[in-house]
């Protein structure tokens, strides 16, 4: 299959993929956590509901009372990848994202002790936020990009995407040995350290370097029914 224009991904969110998301990838962000450091990439899944864009809120879920911000580089994929070698992976490649991998800090912990899945904690609606879509050629060297964060203005979060544990195309090829990974699909590659609380009212911003920038306002969730089980 020929690989998707910039112009055709560009709203790659509305397509409903797959949000794939790498954990502990930045050495001291797994430090702060309290963990080691993974020898493969730790993998999870956000579902595509997750996605919320600038002009709608985080909306922070009934069940949680810590909710914390990580910012990450997302990369997004322009056509499917099956078992890619990492020296093709990059060609699969056709843009990146700011994104937030918000997240239930405390319900997290729940799910760790409990031996649980960690999808409460950061696949609940709007957990996944994201930028206007950025074609590969504004980007020089994804390796080599600030990403920052702040909160009501003040600085929380910064990291250099050259500290990632595992690279870009090692995360595309050892993903797609596991699983097809689909044009559109969105890899969320860790977050460095600095996360933190946020609460209702607050403003994020976060960007990449100023190559591009999102903010976005957080809520409290409403909706009644929630999980009792973590
Ligand atoms: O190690 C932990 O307790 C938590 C790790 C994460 O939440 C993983 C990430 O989402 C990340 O590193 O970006
Ligand atoms: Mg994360």
């Amino acid at each position: 299959m020929a690989a998707s224009s910039s112009k055709q991904l560009s709203r790659f969110w509305e397509w409903g993929r797959n949000i794939v998301c790498v954990g502990r990838n930045y050495a001291e962000h797994a430090e702060e956590m309290g963990s080691a450091p993974p020898a493969e990439p730790l993998l999870f899944l956000k579902p595509s509901s997750a996605y919320v864009r600038e002009g709608s809120p985080i909306v922070r879920p009934r069940y949680c009372r810590t909710l914390h911000h990580e910012v990450e580089l997302g990369v997004v994929l322009g056509r499917r990848a099956r078992a890619v070698p990492q020296d093709a992976a990059m060609q699969l490649v056709a843009g990146y994202a700011l994104c937030l991998d918000m997240t239930a800090r405390d319900t997290q912990e729940q799910c760790k002790m409990k031996g649980l899945p960690w999808t409460l904690a950061k696949g609940f609606a709007s957990s996944c936020p994201v930028s206007d879509f950025v074609p590969k050629e504004k980007i020089a060297d994804p390796h080599k990009l600030h990403i920052w964060l702040k909160v009501n203005g003040k600085l929380r979060q910064e990291g250099d995407t050259s500290s990632m544990i595992f690279s870009i195309p090692y995360l595309i090829s050892y993903i797609s040995h596991i699983f097809d990974l689909e044009e559109g699909d969105l890899i969320l590659t860790g977050s460095p350290k600095g996360v933190g609380a946020v609460e209702v009212d607050d403003e994020i911003e976060a960007g990449i370097g100023d190559v591009v920038s999102v903010r976005f306002k957080v809520a409290q969730g409403t909706e009644p029914g929630s999980p009792k089980g973590v």
